[in-house]
């Protein structure tokens, strides 16, 4: 297959749907320029809103005129797009899903996976959030394959649950990590970079770590900092200015995994017999 280009997206988006979708068509024209074939967008790409009510009311299905806009612009750049967290319409009407959707280069959604990890934490320094009381959780773990790579679809706090992505290498057989964020600034500060870098080199794959940035309204801000990592935890691309809207391009390239995993044969040095019942099949 040889080296594949691909780009991450850096935001601050608003409570403003059109605002956010031009940002995003900015951002998806910049990667088609620069020849990328995926564009990975952050959480809350479409929408971040000022309360709970506020983003509960304006979640949609995902068949509905909102996603519709989306693939047609992965249509019409001929672009894959992670689209990292989505106001899903939820089970009730108290609840959303916070869906991660991998649009197709042809404008199809390949797969979707909602948020199982909520966000409820009370931090010095940070704003209280409690995700759960106006999302609800999924209950899947998703991978699809792509024309560049077996991929993972994760979103923000799942990246502190490291058997999340145990599961999707070792028994889902990923290769590439997506992890789209709207992380806040101290936990950004303090865990952001050192958990991706970790996340890369305990599973040997690819991460692509959107990030939301900066002032989004009066109560929110988030970290920034959008990274792409390389199966052996080398940073190989990042944004030049951390809170930026702005896309990084970087080359992602499945003979690197396979030469990686060649030489330090983590999958079959594991003792799965020891502290996991599920056994890889795939290597
Ligand atoms: O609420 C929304 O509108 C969308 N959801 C989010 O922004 C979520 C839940 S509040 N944020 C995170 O998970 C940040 C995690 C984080 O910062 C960490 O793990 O340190």
């Amino acid at each position: 297959m040889g080296p594949v280009k691909i780009a991450v997206g850096q935001m601050t988006a608003k409570n403003d749907l059109l605002t956010n979708y031009s940002t995003c068509e900015r951002l998806c024209q910049q990667a088609a320029e620069a020849g990328c074939k995926l564009l990975c967008l952050p959480e809350c790409f479409s929408f971040l809103g000022s309360s709970d009510q506020e983003s509960l009311s304006i979640a949609e299905p995902l068949d509905g005129p909102l996603m519709e806009k989306y693939k047609q612009l992965a249509q019409t750049q001929q672009m894959w797009l992670s689209l990292g967290g989505f106001q899903e319409k939820g089970p009730d009407p108290e609840h959303r899903y916070n869906s991660h959707v991998l649009v197709s280069a042809s404008g199809e959604i390949v797969s979707t996976y909602r948020k199982i990890h909520l966000f409820d934490i009370d931090i010095p320094g940070a704003p209280v959030l409690k995700e759960s009381r106006g999302t609800a959780p999924g209950s899947d773990v998703v991978v699809a394959d792509t024309p560049f790579g077996r991929v993972a679809l994760t979103v923000c706090y799942d990246l502190r649950f490291p058997e999340l992505f145990q599961e999707l290498r070792f028994s889902k057989s990923a290769d590439i990590l997506l992890i789209p964020a709207a992380f806040t600034v101290p936990t950004g500060e303090a865990h952001w970079e050192v958990l991706l870098r970790a996340r890369a080199i305990e599973t040997q794959c690819y991460v692509i770590a959107a990030a939301q940035a900066g002032q989004h309204n009066e109560k929110r801000a988030s970290y920034g900092h959008s990274i792409v990592i390389d199966p052996w935890g080398k940073v190989i691309g990042k944004c030049e200015d951390p809170l930026a809207t702005d896309i990084c391009v970087a080359e992602i390239d499945l003979d690197t995994v396979s030469s990686i995993r060649t030489r330090m044969p983590i999958a079959t040095h594991r003792r799965y017999d020891l502290y996991d019942s599920r056994r890889s099949d795939g290597e």
